[in-house]
């Protein structure tokens, strides 16, 4: 289980964004996350990520505290949490080719040898042509971009995934493509997902149950 347990965390010292907040990602579900805009549900994505140390309170996998965010976290925490974010093109290098982006994490990793099968099997999964992993992001459109990033974020088999408005600029095939896969993910490998999406209409559809962040 992903847990945050009492999460107080903010930009400006006195003045918190969440203020002990308790969530709980279990295996094998996806938690939806609803909130009017501004009421933290980003924030709270970065620290269930690793991405922003909490001011208090405590964020568990798998029954061990975390206790080094962001780079200092370990290899082995960092990996077992995916995210995709609202903005693809904010996430990518731009002067990476799509197959570049998928295999990233992969190869930052340390893993060898198996890297461009693993990277063939996502973009099958996603459903990127080999000729679009040889496009770079500005050659290619935002839903196919998404693409890409979720197959990055699933490169390593992480155990939770956390999906930050990832289809909020999407249409509504794209947006059931990739609720497919993720899904997908979910029945093969147990993860648990945590889904943050200001439209209630696909958390309906999509989440086993909601969790409303209060402003
Ligand atoms: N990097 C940052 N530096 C300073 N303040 C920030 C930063 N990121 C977010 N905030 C502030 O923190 C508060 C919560 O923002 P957050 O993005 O977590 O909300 P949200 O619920 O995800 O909103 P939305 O639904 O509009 O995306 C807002 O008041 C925002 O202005």
């Amino acid at each position: 289980m992903l847990t945050g347990a009492g999460l107080v965390a903010g930009y400006t010292r006195g003045h918190p964004v969440l203020s002990g907040v308790d969530v709980e990602v279990r295996p094998g579900e996806v938690l939806g996350m609803a909130g009017p805009s501004g009421c933290g549900k980003s924030t709270l994505a970065r620290v269930l990520t690793l991405l922003l140390a909490p001011w208090a309170g405590e964020v568990r996998l798998d029954g061990a505290p975390v206790r080094r965010f962001r780079h200092a976290a370990p290899r082995e925490q960092r990996t077992a949490v995916g995210v995709v974010f609202q903005q693809p093109r904010l996430s990518v290098d731009p002067r990476f080719t799509l197959r570049e982006v998928v295999a990233e994490p992969m190869l930052a990793s340390g893993r060898a040898g198996d890297v461009a099968d693993r990277v063939d099997e996502l973009a099958d999964q996603v459903g990127l042509t080999a000729e679009l992993l040889r496009r770079r992001p500005h050659e290619v459109s935002d839903g196919q971009l998404q693409r890409a990033c979720l197959a990055r974020a699933l490169s390593l088999r992480p155990r939770y995934l956390v999906c930050d408005e990832m289809t909020a600029m999407l249409d509504a095939s794209t947006t059931a493509a990739l609720v497919r896969v993720v899904n997908a993910h979910v029945e093969s490998t147990g993860a648990g997902v945590l889904a943050i999406s200001h439209d209630d209409s696909l958390l309906g559809v999509w989440a086993d149950r909601v969790m409303r962040l209060a402003p």
